[in-house]
């Protein structure tokens, strides 16, 4: 992928690595994993938004008066790809407590690997927010790419996409249909097997936060 002008940001901080080589143990169970996506999701939100705007504001300490930095720009929005995107929700919510959640409801067909939507519900103003779509896993990328489809045909123009774990092939499909979407990954993995599994990966994401294996 090296070679290749691909609108990706690997986020390889050394406490993510760490924290993601013991997420794709198979012996992590489901209490460390959920909350090991969740501080993965904090510290890449911190990454994510590192260039966010800011502005001068006058404050008050109860020392004396000074000035100060907040944020200036565009309000957030934070969109999980139900269901495994639910266990980066926490986490980015954490980091940006002001954003708003709309949800889009995805799974994938286990024969076709195509995308089947069943839900959507959005901030009624989705096109003024600068919106993170999260989901731990963009293996064949057909998922992330109907997610943004969607969120684009309801308005939205500002998105960025932000995943734990990446196949080549995911990245670029969704950069091919959405060249305008930065893709930020705490990993580029190998291949995708005959089953559409990330592979070296971790198994199915969602299974493994709901415990439903
Ligand atoms: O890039 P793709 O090939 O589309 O695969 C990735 C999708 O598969 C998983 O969801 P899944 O269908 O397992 O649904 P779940 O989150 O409800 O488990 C994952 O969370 C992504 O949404
Ligand atoms: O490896 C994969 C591929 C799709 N979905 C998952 O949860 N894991
Ligand atoms: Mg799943």
């Amino acid at each position: 992928m090296a070679e290749e002008k691909l609108n990706v940001h690997l986020i390889d901080h050394p406490l993510i690595q760490h924290k993601l080589t013991l997420m794709r143990q198979k012996t992590t169970g489901t209490k460390d994993f959920r909350e090991l996506l969740e501080e993965i999701s904090m510290l890449m939100a911190y990454e994510i938004t590192r260039n966010f705007p800011l502005k001068d504001v006058e404050i008050e300490t109860p020392v004396a008066k000074c000035k100060g930095k907040m944020l200036a720009g565009k309000k957030v929005g934070v969109v999980p790809i139900l269901r495994a995107g639910l266990g980066m929700l926490g986490g980015v919510v954490n980091m940006i407590p002001a954003a708003r959640v709309g949800h889009v409801g995805l799974y994938r067909d286990p024969e076709t690997l195509k995308p089947v939507e069943y839900y959507c519900k959005l901030p009624s103003d989705v096109a003024e927010r600068m919106l993170i779509v999260v989901d731990p896993m963009l293996a064949t990328g057909g998922s992330s790419s109907a997610a943004l489809t969607l969120l684009k045909e309801k308005g939205a123009k500002s998105i960025t996409l932000m995943c734990l774990v990446a196949a080549p092939e995911g990245i670029r499909l969704v950069n091919e249909e959405h060249p305008d979407v930065p893709i930020y990954v705490a990993a580029v993995d190998d291949h995708l097997n005959e089953k559409g599994y990330i592979v070296p990966g971790l198994g199915d994401a969602g299974d493994r936060i709901f415990g439903t294996l």
